[in-house]
């Protein structure tokens, strides 16, 4: 599985998910804007195309990249991103001891995990979670969700989510 992960060096080092993985060799980190590659699949919270099964091509082919960033800085940095193939990841909840609990706001390794995990590569999503302490955490949160995405297309998706987030409002 190819997994590339551009750096914009935003963050503190010590505990960004992104530069360990790069460590544990689960990925590569890319630092150069020139050599980013352009086809993978850009994970871009501010895409109005979700993740799918639909994506396993492009995830063959091409792979998944990740932009580790500021989510300070994330809005400017995506709207200078012109990747041909950019999905945003459905409703789901942070596990990451920063942002825990909190909608969307995924580590780049969570955003990884579950990009696997709803194309309908479980087993790779959760190997990847070894050498995180809390990393099983975000498949517990949100084992529930990513069962209903999985495996579902783009459109099926959204409307999964949007029923999700309606019960939410109207319990
Ligand atoms: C903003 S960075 C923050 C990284 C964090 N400092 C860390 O240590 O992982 C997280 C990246 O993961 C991906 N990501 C996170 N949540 C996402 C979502 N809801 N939809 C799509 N991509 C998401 C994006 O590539 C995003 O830029």
């Amino acid at each position: 599985m190819k997994l590339f992960i551009y750096h914009e060096k935003q963050c503190d080092p010590k505990r960004c998910t992104a530069l360990k993985m790069g460590r544990l060799g689960y990925a590569k980190i890319i630092t150069n804007p020139n050599k980013v590659p352009r086809n993978s699949l850009l994970l871009n919270p501010y895409s109005e195309k979700s993740v799918s099964v639909e994506d396993r091509e492009i995830i063959e082919k091409y792979g998944i990249l990740g932009l580790d960033c500021s989510w300070k800085q994330a809005e400017i940095v995506f709207k200078k991103t012109n990747a041909r193939n950019q999905r945003v990841l459905p409703f789901l909840i942070a596990g990451n001891p920063v942002n825990y609990g909190k909608p969307c706001k995924l580590t780049t390794l969570e955003a990884i995990v579950a990009t696997l995990y709803i194309a309908n590569y479980k087993n790779e999503a959760v190997s990847l979670l070894n050498g995180f302490k809390w990393g099983n955490t975000f498949i517990d949160v949100n084992k529930e969700l990513l069962e209903q995405y999985c495996g579902k297309t783009s459109d099926e998706i959204i409307r999964i989510q949007n029923e999700i987030l309606n019960n939410m409002r109207n319990r």
